[in-house]
């Protein structure tokens, strides 16, 4: 991509309304802008990371064997009667009137939906196991909306529900989404640490939050100090994670833990998945039932799982900066590479970046090349504000002796190459 032909609104003072750097480097580096309290529109920049993040996630959620479907962001009200959740869900629904005076609503979840689709559309135990998940924007009206995106009111979430036979394997199933929750946050560059939580307004009986550690959480977890080496290892045991203490603050008591004060740990953190168990809540009061092998009809046992895709966005930023702005994961990144030619009126320069920016886009790697008329200065703070992984730099000097500057953003180091082993470094 071009610079000069892209859209990156980069704002050079501090954005006053923005209380954490998430947000402040959100708004400075032109991903965001804020449209209403709690709702914002996606710019380029922005939307390349969401896009990434997306692309993720249904890789795992299919690796796993969710189904991906669409369902709509407008829902009757009539659903929400038939499962009781209308009147008690509280003040984050958005209702309204159309024009016949049906009563719909804005989803902020789906459990309801879903239920209904599957209950009209599988009868057998022979279709079981299933597993659905789509991604689609969710409306709460959030009593204080902040923090950007992070806590909005219109929100982009991944939410998948799987049904199964009985209790046994809809548990099993919940194991296997939450071995695919901790492969999908591996993937695109985050710790998390799951942990036992509530299961709240959504139902059921269990329930795990993931968990990125911040200063800026609006959470505090509680966990055992041995797990943070277990959830970085290689492979994934689920029996010795789920047999360490972790859990959210509502589920922390201090009388009940039988950790010593030093194998203790705590920390601020923000919540960026979220699953459950819920039973057969939802199948029992809408009538979701199916033919067992003995031709008994029994309601099914549901599970929901939720990753909050927009929120991520924030929650990346806070693990990733530093005083000069984002240092991107270079799975979510939005380019790769951005090539900084520092004189487009030096014609080495200009061919040296010409020639960089073709055989990087040959090979795949996602660059955008500063071909404006910005000082130099200006450049760096930009690149280094928007946080691709590699900056080649391209200056005048080192131009005439086919020499750039590869920068790796998360290091700072930067090392002198001869222009044509650049892109090799980079793949
Ligand atoms: N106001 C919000 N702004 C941004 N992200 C949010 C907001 N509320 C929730 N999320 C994200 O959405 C994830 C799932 O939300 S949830 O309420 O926990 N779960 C559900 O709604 C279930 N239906 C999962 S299918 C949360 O873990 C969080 O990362």
């Amino acid at each position: 991509m071009l610079l000069s032909k892209y859209f990156l609104p980069v704002l050079k003072e501090l954005p006053a309304e923005a209380q954490v750097i998430s947000h402040r480097l959100m708004l400075r580096s032109g991903m965001i802008r804020r449209q209403a309290s709690g709702i914002y529109s996606w710019l380029p920049l922005g939307l390349q990371v969401l896009q990434n993040i997306i692309n993720i996630v249904n890789h795992n959620m299919n690796k796993v064997g969710s189904l991906e479907i669409l369902m709509p962001c407008i829902q009757p009200a009539s659903l929400w009667i038939a499962s009781g959740r209308f009147e008690n869900y509280g003040k984050e629904m958005l209702k309204f009137q159309d024009r016949h005076d049906n009563t719909l609503l804005f989803g902020p979840t789906n459990e309801d939906m879903i239920t209904e689709i599957f209950k009209n559309n599988i009868k057998s135990y022979k279709d079981l196991p299933k597993n659905l998940y789509h991604i689609q924007w969710k409306f709460r009206d959030e009593i204080r909306p902040r923090f950007g995106v992070m806590r909005a009111r219109e929100f982009l979430m991944k939410d998948a529900y799987s049904f199964d036979i009985d209790q046994a394997s809809a548990v099993q199933h919940y194991n296997n989404m939450y071995l695919a929750y901790l492969q999908t946050f591996r993937d695109i560059g985050l710790n998390v640490i799951p942990v036992l939580a509530d299961n709240g307004p959504i139902g059921g009986n269990l329930s795990h939050e993931f968990h990125i550690q911040t200063e800026n959480g609006e959470s505090t977890i509680f966990y055992d100090k041995k797990f943070l080496n277990l959830i970085n290892s290689k492979s994934l045991d689920i029996e010795k994670i789920q047999s360490l203490y972790a859990v959210a603050e509502e589920k922390h008591d201090p009388t009940k833990c039988s950790l010593a004060p030093e194998e203790l740990a705590s920390s601020k953190s923000i919540e960026v998945g979220h699953i459950f168990y819920i039973g057969s809540k939802y199948s029992k009061v809408m009538n979701a039932v199916v033919n067992d092998k003995h031709g008994n009809l029994v309601p099914i046992e549901m599970s929901s799982y939720g990753i909050g895709i927009s929120r991520l966005v924030a929650a990346i930023i806070e693990a990733s900066h530093d005083d000069k702005g984002i240092i991107r994961p270079i799975n979510i990144a939005p380019f790769c590479v951005s090539i900084l030619n520092l004189n487009i009126l030096d014609s080495k320069c200009n061919e040296l970046s010409r020639n960089l920016y073709a055989q990087l886009k040959t090979n795949n790697i996602t660059v955008l090349y500063d071909d404006t008329e910005e000082r130099v200065g200006s450049k760096f703070a930009t690149h280094d504000l928007i946080g691709s992984p590699y900056q080649v730099i391209i200056g005048p000097k080192g131009a005439i002796k086919n020499i750039v500057e590869l920068k790796n953003r998360k290091t700072g180091n930067i090392e002198e190459l001869d222009i044509e082993v650049v892109c090799g470094k980079i793949i």
